[in-house]
């Protein structure tokens, strides 16, 4: 298949075969392009109907020629939510639960295609920055590709199931003293003085992974195209690569309209939001991002540039929620829906909330809220947010007491 890279300021172009991640021209992002009119001659429709929704059943429009490295990655679920749709105020809302990936994140989407990218360019140890579940995703896909994976942590400030994943799965895993936008500094410098190949998210391969999101939702709503996307924002490549793949099918001919995209960031870490509301082009970091929500503890989003572009062009928004907001969201999908979410996922359902409420998300409108991460990445958020569990002698009286007192 034929692709290329592109960069979004200048407009430079660059071979598939570079081992290249910004612009070296103006250290601009880069998107992979394709050749739209050969990719839509040769697609099999009948399939694309009719095949169970996984991240290689779209490989017409994944970058990458090899039998890729996979654990059976997408295929989530795309549950109808009609009791939290209550409660919010919408007709119509669906949870696209990516906790169900393999590692119980988006990531694996993103990781399948990096790492096999990663593969397909001769390229011996992979790495990235991380608050956790790019970690999780890197050192499950490094195993599997038997290449050794690197990651570096923010000290302090990963959930505990995330890193239980990364050493487990055989990562080199490195605290760093600082917080994830140093460690991402650290570790493109890293990439670019040796042979390691970067793969956080501005790694333009990663993100066409991630684009799968858009093409499952079209898939799982039987070829509709939803009002609204909602999902959680931090180094800002999920929203970026969901708005490619829904203005891919478009350009295929496959659907005919785009939802607007919504991203949603905590009070103590939106930059994107802060620059949204100023109609900026470009965001302000923040240098000590805070919140709960740790895996989108970000100041200093790589993609901004592109997320800010895809939110305008696509007509959507984007919105701040504070911790508690979030929390209540979390428990409003645990307990109404059954569906169990890290924090930082349950941003999209609160900034929801919050937009219904302030009337700027009408009624009317199909919402698909993205749920990026499983409840059980961070256990130790969910048993500080709970009620704790009580004690009680093992007797029939004191059991009586506990359950009808
Ligand atoms: C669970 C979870 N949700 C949301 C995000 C935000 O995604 P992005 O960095 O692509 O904006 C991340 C990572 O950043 C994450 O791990
Ligand atoms: N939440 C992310 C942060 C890194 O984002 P990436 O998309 O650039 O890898 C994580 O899980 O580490």
């Amino acid at each position: 298949m034929d692709y290329y890279l592109k960069c979004i300021e200048c407009g430079a172009d660059f071979d598939k075969t570079e081992i290249i991640y910004t612009c070296r021209k103006c250290d601009g992002l880069l998107d992979v392009i394709y050749d739209y009119d050969e990719i839509k001659k040769n697609m099999d429709m009948e399939k694309l109907k009719t095949a169970p929704p996984s991240v290689w059943k779209y490989k017409d429009l994944l970058p990458i020629a090899i039998e890729p490295v996979s654990i059976r990655e997408g295929g989530t679920p795309l549950y109808k939510c009609d009791r939290l749709a209550k409660k919010i105020g919408v007709k119509e809302l669906y949870v696209k639960h990516e906790g169900m990936n393999p590692t119980g994140s988006f990531k694996d989407r993103g990781m399948t295609v990096g790492v096999s990218k990663a593969i397909e360019l001769g390229m011996k140890t992979v790495a990235c920055a991380s608050t956790g579940n790019t970690s999780a995703a890197l050192a499950i896909y490094g195993a599997k590709a038997g290449i050794p994976s690197v990651v570096l942590l923010p000290a302090g400030k990963v959930a505990l199931g995330k890193i239980g994943q990364a050493l487990m799965h055989g990562a080199k895993v490195i605290m760093i003293k600082g917080n994830f936008d140093d460690a991402l500094a650290l570790v493109r410098e890293l990439c670019e003085q040796e042979p390691i190949y970067l793969l956080n998210s501005v790694n333009p391969y990663r993100l066409e992974g991630q684009k799968t999101i858009a093409f499952e939702i079209v898939d799982q709503l039987g070829f509709q195209v939803p009002d609204r996307v909602v999902l959680p924002v931090g180094n800002a490549g999920n929203i970026t690569a969901i708005n490619k793949g829904f203005k891919e099918f478009v350009t295929l001919g496959i659907t005919d309209k785009r939802p607007k995209m919504t991203g949603i960031q905590t009070e103590g870490a939106c930059p994107i939001v802060k620059a949204y509301r100023a109609d900026a082009d470009d965001i302000t970091p923040e240098k000590n991002p805070e919140t709960i929500a740790t895996a989108i503890r970000i100041g200093d989003p790589v993609n901004a540039r592109k997320a800010l572009i895809a939110i305008k062009e696509s007509g959507g928004m984007a919105e701040s929620v504070t911790d508690d907001e979030l929390v209540q969201a979390q428990k409003d999908l645990a307990q109404l829906e059954g569906i169990g979410v890290e924090p930082a996922s349950a941003t999209s359902v609160a900034g929801l909330k919050k937009l219904v409420d302030a009337g700027l998300i009408s009624k009317d409108e199909t919402v698909v809220c993205v749920t990026t991460g499983h409840l059980l990445k961070d256990p130790e958020e969910v048993i500080s947010v709970c009620t704790e569990p009580v004690t009680v002698e093992a007797n029939l009286e004191a059991l009586r007491k506990a359950v009808f007192e």
